[in-house]
């Protein structure tokens, strides 16, 4: 029987993967780069136009009531542009920004402390909302809803609770698990939006633009080599164009070409498609070792050397998003373009595919 652990494990913790160059969380490297690559306001932040425009008019019709913006929920993939739109959102404003993150405030008087300190109208950026303690969350609706919070003070029977009135503040909260946040959380924010993967056109803009930033010559065709690769992230296009910048300087005359970045990123082993090793070597294994499936996430994960919360959630998402892999309830399948991106031939029974078979082996 095929019938394995398919459903997602519900744990919060992404698990440590190995270091990846295609990886979406942002590194050291990343961290002291990105203040210099991020666009400083909503012209200069390229695509994600709804998200642009909507918010564009939520903070044009603050300013011009003179009234602190409402609060705005952003959700999406890491590494989308989550904070950079917060402190965007604080400058169009002319309001400083507070940045702190939910695994960061585990206590209720955390968020007391951060919430009292606040000026008027400053934006306090909250990455990974759906990470704060419940007692924070549940000081933080109150907070955000009527701009006052009751501190406790004392313990037991004695503790009373000191009614604390804060300054108007907006709140950015950040999200890559929207659906985790409970609704009276939701519900208190003024606007919501959620980001999309960005297309190869946009990433080609965001690429030119940083090259322009990093003052690095490259060609139209060679930021769309690296776009194409990039799995729909500034931050991964942005770290890819680095690693092509270094052999471009090293290898050839600095100026990155669509054979240049084709042969750099070969070297570091990010295929046409934005797959790496570990994803290649899962659906090697499935292709090679189990016909195309279905088989069990524990197998697979065995087949390639890597713990299964690695296989599943390092490398199953963007092969499912590319509609490479399937999970199904029988197991993990290869789709016919698994097949044709490894240039290889499907067996007989395999030739149709999922369609043929059925995705729940019907
Ligand atoms: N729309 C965009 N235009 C240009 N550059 C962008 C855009 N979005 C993101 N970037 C760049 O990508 C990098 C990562 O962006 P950012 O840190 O805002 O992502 P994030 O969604 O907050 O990620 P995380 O959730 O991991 O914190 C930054 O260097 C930023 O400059």
């Amino acid at each position: 029987m095929n019938w394995d652990d398919t459903a997602p494990s519900t744990d919060d913790a992404v698990p440590a993967g190995p270091d990846r160059l295609v990886g979406a969380d942002a590194d050291g490297e990343d961290t002291a780069v990105e203040a210099a690559l991020r666009p400083k306001d909503l012209q200069e932040f390229v695509g994600q136009e709804r998200v642009r425009e909507q918010l564009d008019l939520v903070l044009r019709a603050a300013r011009a009531r003179g009234a602190t913006a409402d609060h705005v929920l952003l959700s999406g993939a890491p590494g989308l542009g989550k904070t950079t739109l917060s402190m965007i959102i604080a400058a169009e404003m002319g309001a400083p920004i507070r940045i702190t993150s939910g695994p960061a405030i585990q206590h209720a008087g955390d968020l007391a402390a951060i919430l009292s300190s606040l000026q008027e109208g400053e934006v306090l950026f909250l990455d990974e909302i759906h990470r704060m303690s419940r007692p924070a969350e549940e000081m933080l609706y109150m907070a955000m809803e009527d701009f006052r919070v009751d501190v406790i003070v004392g313990k037991g029977p004695g503790a009373t609770a000191i009614p604390l009135e804060l300054p108007p503040f907006t709140l950015v909260g950040a999200t890559t698990r929207a659906g985790l946040l409970p609704p009276p959380l939701r519900d208190r924010f003024g606007f919501t939006a959620h980001m999309e993967f960005y297309a190869p056109e946009e990433l080609q803009r965001v690429i030119h633009r940083s090259a322009g930033l990093l003052d690095v010559e490259i060609e139209p065709d060679g930021a769309a080599e690296i776009a194409g690769r990039s799995r729909g992230t500034p931050r991964i296009a942005n770290r890819l164009l680095r690693r092509v910048r270094d052999y471009a300087q090293v290898k050839a005359d600095g100026v990155i070409t669509r054979e240049i970045a084709s042969q750099a990123l070969g070297v570091y082993e990010v295929d046409a498609r934005g797959l790496d090793r570990l994803d290649r070597a899962v659906l090697t294994a499935l292709l090679k070792l189990f016909g195309g499936g279905p088989v069990g996430l524990s197998t697979l994960a065995v087949a390639v050397g890597e713990e299964r919360e690695t296989v599943e959630e390092v490398a199953e998402p963007f092969l499912v998003r590319e509609g490479l892999l399937a999970r199904t309830p029988r197991g993990r399948i290869a789709t016919p373009a698994a097949w044709a991106h490894l240039d290889m031939v499907p067996p007989q029974h395999q030739a149709g595919g999922i369609g043929q078979q059925g995705l729940f082996g019907a």
